[in-house]
C-alpha cells in the first residue's frame, strides 16, 4: 500500500521514544519530520536514528531565519544528511530564501514557512500584519516561490488561495491539522486532514494527535486509510 502523504512531527524528548514513533508510523506515512527540539539535542545523529531500515522520507524542520551568508551555512551544513525538505522562514526575504536553496543538496526541497498555524488574525494584527491571514500568506509564498523554493508551508485555511497563487507545481505543506474532534492544542488555524488534503494540501503534517495517542502506529494507520477512502 502506497503510504499516505503524511509528516509525523516527532517532537520527542528524547532519540529513543522518536526513533520508536518513526519505527511504528513508517508502513502507514510518507514521512517523519525531525524539528527543533530532537536537533538541538542531538544534532545531526537524530536523521540517521529516525530514517531507520525503513529509509523513509525525512523532513528537517530548522526554520532557519537570518541573514543570507548565515542561512547558507547552515543549509549547507545539514546538505549531507540530505532531508527531503528543509523549511526556512519565507520572512526572512528573497535573499535568504535564494541563499538556502543554492546551498542545499539537489534532492532537498527548500520549504518556506509562510505565516505559522498557531498564530491568530489578532496575533497577526499585533505583530504588523493587518489584515486577513490569507492575504499574508500569499503574498510571503509569492516572494518564496520567485526566490527559488520548491514547497510552502500554510495552514489548510490557505491552501486553496496559495494553490491558486502558486500553481501546481510547488509542493503545500499543511500543519495544523486535527482529526474530528481532536484538541487543537496551541494550534489557531486548523483543519481535519480530509479537508485539508481536499482543499489541496501535497503533504500534512500531524504531531501529537498521532504520538499522543495509546497507538500511535495505529493512529497513524487510521488517519491513512481515511485519506485513502477519500482518494479512491
Ligand atoms: O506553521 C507551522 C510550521 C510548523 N509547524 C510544526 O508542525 C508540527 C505540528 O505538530 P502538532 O503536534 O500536530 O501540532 C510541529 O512540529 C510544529 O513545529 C507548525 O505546527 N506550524
Amino acid at each position: 500500500m502506497t503510504p499516505a502523504p503524511i509528516a509525523v512531527a516527532l517532537d520527542a524528548p528524547d532519540l529513543e521514544t522518536a526513533a520508536q514513533w518513526a519505527s511504528l508510523v513508517t508502513p502507514h506515512v510518507s514521512t517523519v519530520k525531525v524539528g527543533l527540539e530532537l536537533y538541538l539535542r542531538y544534532g545531526p545523529d537524530v536523521i540517521a536514528s529516525v530514517r531507520g531500515a525503513s529509509g523513509v522520507q525525512v523532513f528537517l524542520d530548522l526554520k532557519l531565519h537570518d541573514i543570507p551568508n548565515t542561512v547558507s551555512g547552515a543549509s549547507r551544513a545539514v546538505a549531507r544528511l540530505r532531508p527531503a525538505i528543509l523549511t526556512v522562514h519565507a520572512t526572512g526575504g528573497p535573499a535568504m530564501i535564494r541563499a538556502a536553496v543554492e546551498a542545499a543538496a539537489d534532492d532537498t526541497q527548500i520549504a518556506a514557512v509562510t505565516i505559522l498555524t498557531s498564530l491568530t488574525e489578532a496575533d497577526l494584527g499585533r505583530v504588523g500584519l493587518l489584515g486577513p491571514a490569507d492575504d499574508a500568506v500569499r503574498r510571503l509564498a509569492g516572494v518564496a516561490v520567485e526566490a527559488g523554493a520548491t514547497a510552502l508551508v500554510c495552514s489548510p485555511h490557505e491552501v486553496s488561495a496559495v494553490r491558486a497563487e502558486v500553481g501546481k507545481g510547488i509542493t503545500l505543506i499543511t500543519p495544523g491539522v486535527r482529526p474530528a474532534g481532536a484538541a487543537t492544542q496551541d494550534q489557531a488555524r486548523v483543519a481535519t486532514p480530509e479537508q485539508a488534503l481536499a482543499d489541496g494540501a501535497d503533504l500534512l503534517v500531524i504531531g501529537r494527535p498521532i504520538t499522543g495517542a495509546a497507538d500511535p502506529g495505529a493512529a497513524a494507520a487510521a488517519i491513512a486509510a481515511s485519506l485513502r477512502r477519500q482518494v479512491s
